[in-house]
């Protein structure tokens, strides 16, 4: 089977954590508001957030998508992937800060303690060859991991934001970035903090009858 694989974000870190793991993917960005899918939702847990949203994308590119995907087998159908990250603080969900002085109070706050990086996945397939047409897979599982932060001086937080690195990533920070000099250890699976658990996505996978070795390249 060519990979009938649709990744429904724009993050380039995840598209390369798939590539990187050999995993074979199209993607196709979804179009979801995330301010209006989360007011509508009412209070959430930071955790129960990421995967309403990882649901909402998926859900939104599988809505747009007709017919099949996968070259292939074209009538087979797709399996499509929708990811979310949010950053717990304190409690507290945090997206991107967007804005310098926003990711410099957050790291000013987060320096010599930790949060948790909760990553939402949402897998929907309509291969018709590995289930029935008329019921077809829908499953999510959020992962999360503990994040340890370095004693980060002013001057380093301050260089730090002035690369612009931490303004569109969720929490502020990378750990395969720059920031990697300041996170002091991580609890739980890296590539959940990155933004996409691949042990997850084969464990989605499994569910929905298809190995990962199947989308390898
Ligand atoms: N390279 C890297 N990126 C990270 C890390 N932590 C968070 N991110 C990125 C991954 C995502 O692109 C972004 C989280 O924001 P979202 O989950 O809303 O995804 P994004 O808006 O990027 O794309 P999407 O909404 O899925 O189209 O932060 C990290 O440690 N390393």
């Amino acid at each position: 089977m060519t990979s009938p694989l649709i990744l429904a974000s724009a993050s380039p870190a995840r598209t390369k954590l798939l590539r990187d793991a050999g995993i074979v993917h199209r993607i196709v960005v979804s179009d979801v508001d995330e301010d209006a899918a989360t007011a509508s939702a009412g209070p959430l847990a930071p955790a129960e957030t990421a995967l309403l949203l990882a649901r909402a994308k998926a859900e939104s590119v599988a809505a747009g998508i007709t017919g099949g995907l996968s070259d292939g087998d074209p009538a087979d159908g797709a399996l499509v992937l929708g990811c979310d990250s949010v950053f717990e603080f304190d409690g507290f969900p945090y997206g991107k800060p967007w804005e310098p002085e926003v990711a410099r109070d957050r790291w000013r706050q987060m320096r010599g303690r930790s949060g948790i990086l909760h990553t939402g996945h949402w897998l929907i397939s309509t291969l018709h060859s590995r289930h029935d047409a008329a019921t077809p897979f829908a499953r999510g599982e959020v992962t999360s991991a503990v994040v340890r932060f370095e004693e980060v001086s002013d001057a380093e937080i301050d260089a730090y934001v002035a690369t612009g690195e931490p303004l569109l990533v969720a929490g502020a920070f990378t750990i395969d970035g720059l920031a990697g000099a300041f996170i002091s250890g991580i609890e739980g699976d890296p590539h959940t903090v990155v933004g996409l658990s691949i042990s997850t996505l084969r464990r989605l996978l499994g569910q929905a009858g298809v190995s990962i070795t199947e989308l390898w390249v």
